[in-house]
Formats: C-alpha cells, sequence, structure tokens
C-alpha cells in the first residue's frame, strides 16, 4: 500500500501544470498555506521530499525496465509497478512488438492498431472460447473479454442491466474496426438456439449487412484513415429476457456532408460513389449516365483503389436488407444526378442577371435534371435566381452572383445527400428494429469519430472535438472523479489522483449563458450578414476569462483557439456562422417535392418551404441540434454500465506494425490512461451496496437476513453479515501464499469496496459454494429418482405376475371344463356304444336265425362291375369293408383298423377296357398286395350287409383284427 501511495503522489507532481486539476487534487496539499511565515521552510522541506522521491522512483523505473524480456508479459497495466508513462509506454511497446496488441489497462481496454489483419485472431473458433470459458478474464486481454464481460452483466441482470460499449480513440485507431468485431461476436453468441433460429438469424445478418450499407454511404478516404467514419452512430443491440437477439436500432450523429460537394487535397468524397463508378455495369452506366471515360469534380482521386470500393458487398447488403430493386435504382439515380450536378459551373453575369452556364454546364445541368426527375429549367432557375419575400407580398426574383450560385448548388447536393442517408438509417431500423414487447435489454455500441485537429478546423471540427469532450468527462466522472468522491463519502482512507477535469473546456463550448455555442447561435438568430472579425472579437470580450481559449496573435485569420483534452485546436471562424444556420433556399426544397422520383420526392415531403421570417426561437441550428443529440447519447450511457476501449494508433501513417513512441505516448495523455491506471490499481472499482452484496454472496457463510428496518439499523445488522461472508473467503484465500487481504477490500458506511482480485475471489468462492449445493441437489433427486424408479419396478412386477397368473388359471380353468365335458360326453358315448355293441353281439346269432331279421339285415345282389362306385363312392360306404377272393381275383389284406380298410378301398381303381376288366393297385403299404382279374365274363359284387349295427363301428386295437362282418364279395357271374 505504501508503494501505491508513494507513486499517487509521484502522478501528482507530475500532471503538466498546463491542465486543470480534479477537485479533489488539492486534498494532498490541504494544509500548505496555513502559516504564511513559514511558507518558504515548508516549501522548501516539500521540494527536498519531492526531490528524493523523484530519485527513488526513477530507480524503481530503471529496476522495471532491466527485465526487458518480460515487459510484454505484463497483460494488464495495473501490474506495471510503477506507473508511468514512461514504464506504461515501454509495455506497450513490448507487447506490440510481440504481436500482442490488446492490454488491460485497470477498468480500460487498450486496443493498439496493428494496420493488418492478424489471423485467427477474430474467428469464430476465439469468440466461443471467450463465450464458454468459466473466467473469460484469465484469458489473453481481448476485445472479445469486454463484449463478454456486458454480455454476462445483462445476463447476471446486474444493475444498471444496460450496458454500453464506449470505443474511443483519434481517427485511424481502430474504432470502428472494433465496433464491427463487436457486432460480430454478439451476431455469433447472441444467436439463437436451435428451435427459433430462423427468425434471429435474420436479425443478425441484417445487423452485420447495416455495416457495409452505413459504411458506403456515411464513411470515406481522409489524409488520416482510408475508411474514415464521417458520422457518429450509437448501436442498440436488443436483447430478449434469453439474452437473444432480437432486434437492433442505429442513432447517427453529424454526418459530414460538406464532404459531397468539398473535398480536401487528397481526400475522397463518401466510398459510394467510387464503388458506383468503379462496380457499375454497362447498363447502368447507360441509364446513370456515368461512362468509364467522365470526369467527375466530385470524385477526386478516384485513380486511388480501396478495398472499400466495393459496389457488390454494398448492393448486397441492401438486397439482404429488403430494399429492393426499384429502390436502388432510384437511390443510384439521385447518387449520379449529385455526381452531374458536381460538374456544372457557373460564369459570371451582370448584376441583373442570372450567371451563365456554358454548353457543357448546360449537359451536365440537362442530366441532373434528368436522374433527379425534376424541370431542367426550373433546376436552373433555382440554383441560380433567389425568390425573396416580405411578408404577404409577391415574390422578388433576384439573380444571384457566381459565389451564390456555387452555394446553392452545393447545398442542393448536400442537403439530398443529407436527407437520403438519413432515409437509409431509417429503413435499416424499420428493417432490423424489434417491437418493443420483445426485448426487455440492450448493449450499445458507441463509434464516434475520433478526435481531430486539421490545420483549418470549422464547425464540423468543434462539434467532434466537443463529441470527444462529452465521452472524456463522461469517462473521467464514472472512472475518476465519482470514484474518489464516493471513497470521501463512504469514510475510506484514500490518497487523491489528480485527473485531467476539462469541465471548464466543456463550459466554453457549450456553457450557459455564454459560451461559443450559444454565441454562435445568438449570431445566427440575428438573421444578418456574418462577420467573422466582429465574432471573434465578441468571443473575446465574452470568453476570455475561461483559460481554455485563446488566440494567435501573429495570425490575420480570425480565429480563436481551443485547449482540448487532447490538445490544442485552431478554429477558423470564417463560415462558421453559416454552417451554422445550414440554410436551404426554399425553392430548392420546393424543387425537389415536386420531382417525379418518389424517393426523392418523399425525402422533402414534410419539410416547410415557404420562407416565413425567422424569429428567434424558430432557428434550429446545427450546434442546437448536435448539443441536444448528444445530451439524449449522454443520458442513455449515464444510465447504462459503460464499458471504455481506447484504441490507439501507433503511427500516423497507418503503417503495419509500426510502432511510433511520441505517437502513442500523445494518445496515452490525451485519455488519461495513466490517471486510470492508478486510480484502478490503487482503488476498488467495484462498490457494492450492502444488500446487494448480502443478497448475492449470502450462500457463502450461511448468512441470515434480519428483517430490515430503517436505514441505519439495516446497516448495523448487515455489517456483521457482511463482515462473516468476507471472513469467509479470506480464510480460504490465506491458505495461498502472499496473499495481502486487508487492500482488496473495504467496508464502507454503506457499500463494501472491492478490488478486482477480491471480487473474483467472492465469485469463484460463490461458484463453489452453488456448485457444492447444485451437487447435493443432483444427488438428492438422483437418489429420489432412482427409488422412485425401483419402487416402480417392483410394482409393476407385482401387478405382471398378479395379471399373467389371473389369465392363465382362467385358462386353465376352462380347458378343464371343456376336457370334463368331453370326456363326459366321450365316456357317455363310449359306454352307450359299448353297450350297444355288447347288447348286439349277444343276439347275433338270435338274428341270423330270424327270418324276418335275416331279410331286413343281409341285402344281397349283383351290381356290374362297370357301374362300380369310385373309389370316393367306397369309402362312403357306411361300414368297413373286407374283400374276400375268388380264383380270378387275388386280393391280399393286411387290414389295420377301420380307417385302413376305407383307404384300401378309396385307392382302388378298376379301369373298364373294351368290357374287359383288371384290377390294380399301387398301395402296397396299405397292404394291398395285388389284384389281379381275369378278363373272363362279368364279375358281379355281392355286398353283403352285417347284421350287427354297433359291434365294428371302432377300429379294433389289433392290427389283423376285423370286427364286424361287412363284406363284398366277388364272384364270376
Ligand atoms: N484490430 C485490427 N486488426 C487489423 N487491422 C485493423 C484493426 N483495427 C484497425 N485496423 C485497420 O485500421 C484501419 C483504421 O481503422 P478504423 O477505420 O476502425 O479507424 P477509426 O478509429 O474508426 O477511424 P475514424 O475515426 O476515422 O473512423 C482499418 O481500416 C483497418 O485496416
Amino acid at each position: 500500500m505504501a508503494k501505491v501511495k508513494q507513486k499517487l503522489l509521484f502522478r501528482t507532481e507530475n500532471v503538466s501544470g498546463g491542465r486543470t486539476e480534479g477537485e479533489s487534487g488539492s486534498f494532498e496539499q490541504g494544509g500548505s498555506a496555513k502559516r504564511p511565515g513559514k511558507v518558504n521552510r515548508v516549501t522548501e522541506r516539500l521540494q527536498a521530499r519531492r526531490k528524493s522521491l523523484n530519485d527513488s522512483l526513477e530507480g524503481d523505473v530503471r529496476a522495471f525496465l532491466v527485465n526487458e524480456a518480460e515487459l510484454h508479459t505484463y497483460d494488464d497495466l495495473t501490474k506495471v509497478n510503477p506507473v508511468t508513462p514512461t514504464t506504461v509506454l515501454k509495455c506497450l511497446q513490448a507487447r506490440y512488438s510481440a504481436r500482442v496488441f490488446y492490454t488491460h489497462a485497470g477498468c480500460t481496454l487498450v486496443a493498439m492498431n496493428p494496420f493488418q489483419p492478424i489471423p485467427h485472431l477474430y474467428s469464430l473458433d476465439v469468440m466461443r472460447e471467450y463465450h464458454t470459458a468459466s473466467q473469460p478474464q484469465d484469458f489473453k486481454p481481448h476485445i472479445f473479454i469486454v463484449a463478454e464481460e456486458a454480455y454476462r452483466n445483462v445476463q447476471g441482470q446486474v444493475e444498471p442491466v444496460n450496458q454500453s460499449l464506449v470505443v474511443s480513440g483519434e481517427s485511424g485507431a481502430g474504432k470502428t474496426w472494433t465496433s464491427r468485431c463487436l457486432m460480430k461476436y454478439y451476431a455469433t453468441v447472441a444467436a439463437s438456439s436451435q428451435k427459433c433460429q430462423h427468425t434471429v438469424e435474420r436479425i443478425e445478418r441484417r445487423v452485420l449487412d447495416s455495416n457495409p450499407i452505413m459504411e458506403a454511404f456515411g464513411n470515406a478516404c481522409t489524409l488520416r484513415n482510408n475508411n474514415s467514419s464521417r458520422f457518429g452512430k450509437y448501436i442498440q443491440l436488443q436483447l430478449n429476457s434469453s439474452q437473444l437477439l432480437v432486434g437492433a436500432s442505429v442513432q447517427t450523429y453529424l454526418l459530414e456532408k460538406t464532404r459531397v460537394a468539398f473535398q480536401a487535397p487528397n481526400e475522397r468524397n463518401f466510398h459510394i460513389f467510387y464503388q458506383m463508378m468503379k462496380g457499375a455495369t454497362e447498363e447502368q452506366r447507360q441509364e446513370w449516365e456515368m461512362p468509364c471515360d467522365q470526369k467527375f469534380t466530385w470524385l477526386p482521386n478516384a485513380e486511388k483503389s480501396l478495398e472499400e470500393d466495393c459496389f457488390q458487398e454494398t448492393v448486397e447488403a441492401m438486397v439482404n436488407l429488403g430494399i429492393d430493386a426499384h429502390k436502388r435504382a432510384q437511390i443510384f439515380r439521385i447518387l449520379a444526378g449529385l455526381l452531374q450536378l458536381g460538374n456544372v459551373n457557373f460564369s459570371p453575369a451582370p448584376e441583373s442577371e442570372p450567371c451563365g452556364l456554358d454548353q457543357q454546364s448546360k449537359g451536365f445541368l440537362g442530366k441532373t435534371a434528368a436522374l433527379l426527375r425534376v424541370p431542367a429549367d426550373e433546376l436552373r432557375e433555382c440554383v441560380s435566381i433567389r425568390t425573396l419575400r416580405a411578408g404577404k407580398q409577391s415574390a422578388l426574383l433576384k439573380p444571384c452572383s457566381q459565389s451564390e450560385c456555387v452555394v446553392r448548388r452545393d447545398c442542393l447536393a448536400k442537403v439530398i445527400y443529407a436527407r437520403l442517408f438519413d432515409w437509409l438509417v431509417g429503413f435499416i431500423n424499420s428493417s432490423m428494429c424489434a417491437d418493443d414487447s420483445k426485448w426487455c435489454n440492450f448493449i450499445g455500441l458507441l463509434d464516434v469519430y475520433g478526435f481531430e485537429c486539421f490545420l483549418l478546423n470549422n464547425l464540423e471540427q468543434l462539434c467532434i472535438n466537443y463529441a470527444n469532450e462529452k465521452l472524456q468527462q463522461h469517462f473521467v466522472a464514472h472512472y475518476l472523479k465519482a470514484q474518489q468522491e464516493e471513497y470521501v463519502s463512504e469514510g475510506l482512507q484514500w490518497s487523491f489522483v489528480r485527473y485531467q477535469d476539462n469541465q471548464r473546456c466543456l463550459d466554453l463550448i457549450e456553457g450557459n449563458p455564454t459560451s461559443i455555442f450559444s454565441l454562435l447561435n445568438e449570431e445566427c438568430r440575428l438573421n444578418r450578414a456574418s462577420d467573422a472579425k466582429q465574432f471573434r472579437e465578441r468571443l473575446q470580450k465574452e470568453l476570455s476569462d475561461n483559460g481554455s481559449m485563446s488566440w494567435d496573435k501573429f495570425s490575420k485569420q480570425p480565429h480563436f483557439i481551443v485547449a482540448h483534452y487532447a490538445g490544442k485546436v485552431s478554429y477558423q471562424i470564417e463560415g462558421m456562422m453559416e454552417k451554422n444556420k445550414d440554410p436551404v433556399p426554399p425553392e430548392l426544397l420546393s424543387l425537389l417535392q415536386k420531382s417525379e422520383d418518389p424517393l426523392l420526392q418523399s425525402l422533402f415531403a414534410d419539410t416547410e418551404t415557404e420562407g416565413k421570417p425567422h424569429g428567434h426561437s424558430k432557428v434550429v441550428t446545427v450546434v442546437s441540434k448536435f448539443k441536444n443529440s448528444l445530451e439524449n447519447l449522454m443520458k442513455i450511457l449515464h444510465s447504462t454500465t459503460p464499458h471504455y476501449t481506447r484504441c490507439i494508433k501507433p503511427n500516423p501513417d497507418c503503417k503495419p506494425l509500426t510502432f511510433q513512441k511520441e505517437e502513442v505516448i500523445t494518445q496515452l495523455e490525451a485519455c488519461g490512461i495513466v490517471e486510470t491506471i492508478h486510480i484502478s490499481a490503487a482503488g476498488f472499482p467495484i462498490r457494492v451496496p450492502y444488500d446487494n452484496f448480502i443478497q448475492r454472496y449470502r450462500l457463502i457463510s450461511n448468512t441470515r437476513l434480519l428483517a430490515q428496518g430503517a436505514e441505519n439499523e439495516a446497516q448495523i445488522a448487515l455489517g456483521p453479515a457482511v463482515q462473516d461472508i468476507l471472513n469467509a473467503v479470506l480464510r480460504t484465500k490465506s491458505s495461498a501464499p502472499n496473499n495481502n487481504n486487508n487492500v482488496m477490500v473495504h467496508c464502507g458506511k454503506t457499500k463494501v469496496f472491492l478490488t478486482h482480485a477480491m471480487l473474483e475471489l467472492l465469485e469463484e468462492q460463490r461458484y463453489r459454494v452453488l456448485s457444492q449445493k447444485a451437487f447435493s441437489i443432483q444427488c438428492c433427486w438422483r437418489r429420489h429418482q432412482r427409488r422412485q424408479r425401483a419402487i416402480r419396478t417392483k410394482c409393476a412386477t407385482f401387478i405382471q405376475a398378479v395379471v399373467r397368473g389371473w389369465l392363465v388359471r382362467r385358462e386353465v380353468r376352462r380347458w378343464r371344463k371343456a376336457a370334463t365335458v368331453i370326456q363326459n360326453k366321450w365316456r357317455s358315448w363310449r359306454a352307450l356304444m359299448d353297450s350297444l355293441a355288447e347288447a348286439e353281439l349277444d343276439n347275433a346269432e338270435d338274428l341270423q336265425e330270424e327270418e324276418e331279421a335275416r331279410s331286413f339285415l343281409f341285402q344281397r345282389g349283383s351290381v356290374p362291375l362297370s357301374s362300380f362306385p369310385n373309389p370316393q363312392a367306397v369309402s362312403s360306404l357306411p361300414l368297413g369293408l373286407a374283400m374276400s377272393f375268388t380264383p380270378s381275383v387275388t386280393v391280399t389284406l393286411t387290414t389295420t383298423g377301420f380307417h385302413k380298410i376305407m383307404s384300401i378301398m378309396a385307392t382302388l381303381k378298376i379301369p373298364f377296357r373294351n368290357g374287359e376288366y383288371k384290377v390294380e393297385t399301387n398301395q402296397f403299404k396299405h397292404g394291398v398286395a395285388s389284384i389281379r382279374a381275369q378278363p373272363q365274363g362279368s364279375v358281379k359284387l355281392h355286398m353283403q350287409r352285417s347284421p350287427l349295427r354297433y359291434a365294428d363301428m371302432y377300429p379294433g386295437s389289433h392290427t389283423d383284427q376285423v370286427t364286424g362282418f361287412n363284406q363284398i364279395l366277388l364272384e364270376n357271374s
């Protein structure tokens, strides 16, 4: 802790004198002016002390830098010791040389621009790795850590739940690149699960497709960056309650529309014009009056070829976003019209006459009119003649001077382009913005133009730098000022860090009642010809008290200099008031409203064209509009959890992997990185109110919440509970060596102040306890499930056994019943038959003797063999038959019962040929050995019916036994 304090003291002394201090910066020096008599001695003592501190610090710096090989291993600059601009710079340089481009600087991420694509640094696999890691902070610093942290904050519903990712840095530092990476990250990780893939995929695609369109229409090649964003944007990624990306919206700020009609030397117009020029098909060229060899004044440096000149990609993105072919044709036709308009030149004319046009310009004007679908003569008139109205009197026409014509021409182009850009943004929003009911949280990405300082700076630069000042103030307020103020109010012992407070600069630009903006607005509302010199004097008179304003005594141009947080910038006053008014001649507006192009017409449909005399309150100037939109943005930022990423441009020439120390140190100082590291290293960046702390971490020590009473009582009640939790965590930590727990946590009056390390410990412990509890729950649940399953199985087996038993018993019962019935029937039938047979056999002799019975029972007769029935007929005889033999017929029988006899008879075949007969059989196995018959005369078949009706009704048990006496007798006739 002593060392940290020492470092802080050093910084207190080293902040450059030209900058304002943070309010609390005087805390350290509070007693210095107590007794004037002793001032000298005190000052001497102080100086001596400072000198010795500086000497020892230089020694520390040297000692730190000796270990050069290790410098690149510092992932977090808060671990650098001592923290000085030199040590920080050396670490960043070492890391850059080792191709490591991201470094933590406490609460901020420093992103160095490699100016060349780094393979696999942003691949899908890397995204997934960071997303699925349990502790992404343990991974190498990366923009994905910031993205993941914000995403997890939303998931964990940590207040404030909505997040803002602020990407800042100067032009070309890599802000747009970083924003693109963040959008890709969220489009990947916040993608839907399989089941609703279709609906959400559409949004992810659209969010990503909005980039090429916005960049084509809003980016341009400047001296500092080939793909410089010429507008600011805040993208809100809308997440539903499951943290899936369900929509997005874009808010844009201050498009640099002057670029359409004016491009600084060696700069270019917006990319889209070059894309059209280079990527149009022959057919499109004809339609747009854009032959290959055509030169356009507003397309300078067209020969420079950039990877951004990719028309096809823009068109594809437009298609994906739902801009149909018809609309695209309208858009490109309007843009082509603007290019033609840029080639129109006016020649001077006498005061009472409108400016002339040479032959070429007439042609260009005609083409412009045709492409914009407005009458050519009206267009010419609008651009070169002004309509003056005084009240309700009839209009007076006044020809414009040559320069006025140029201004009106440029104004026409600017207003059309700006409205077209806004229309595109509106279209993009409508195609990807989710219904309010569908999303509940958002992650905002802010990509604003970087700080700008050119040789000539005007209103655009003033607005851009003002926006950067606002963001810097938000950063300072959030990370430096508010923290230190809170430390005081919570009663922490704290050595204060000086920081650069830019409030004075902001007061100068936007303050009330007098500031640059207020004076500019006043000038515009006076509705008089603006005079730069007069305005400069006014500024000097009103604002010279403000230390952030100065003038260059040797400059002849009316100007003023503002000392911004990132450096001094000189602004020229000439043209500033006109730009602030941004007037559009009403004739031009009404001309555009009459256009036959439906898109162009709709762009101006709801614009007031009648030149009303401007009352004081009516004029809405550029700066007041910009200030309002910026204030709204700041409100959003203040209501969200911010995450800052500072992009650093390592060299001004955009050379790959080139590190220029001076360039980097200026940027580090400008954005207050060193101060941020100090506060992050020494302070407690995480501050959690007691009850939130207990709610989240009470499970670590099984703390029970007491009933809450008044705030103070609650605090008193919560204090020991918080202490219990911290003790529980620190006890587990104290087993590890080198712990210095006392500097990791501090209990304030209402909040617990934590370092990131302590938060990690708490979260780790919470995670461990949660895992244990989850494990116990799982065990119980599994045991319960196992038991339930066993019970179910047992029950099912029992039921199955019972049912099967019952079924079998039922079946057996049926069988038994049936068997009994059959047995009974069979037995009674057998008994009946036996009795009948017995009775019959007993009476057989008597029957033979009885004459009447004989005539009844014996039937004799002869049947001609030719009419011998077929085997089926034989088999239908009621009783078994025995074959007798005659001299001419041999029949051998081995009878085996009734059925055998029947089958023998059935197999007999007696073919009849020419009155002869032959008896044959092939059924040896049925006992018929042979049947032979001589074909002599006719054979008579004598049938004798047995007198016994029952005695041979069933086959005997012996094979040779034939019971009964039915016979067939064959004999010669
Ligand atoms: N991480 C990176 N990896 C590779 N190249 C990068 C990276 N970041 C930036 N660049 C390169 O640097 C160039 C400038 O970056 P970018 O356009 O994002 O800057 P910017 O800060 O948005 O500038 P401006 O404020 O002018 O819009 C890019 O065109 C790209 O080529």
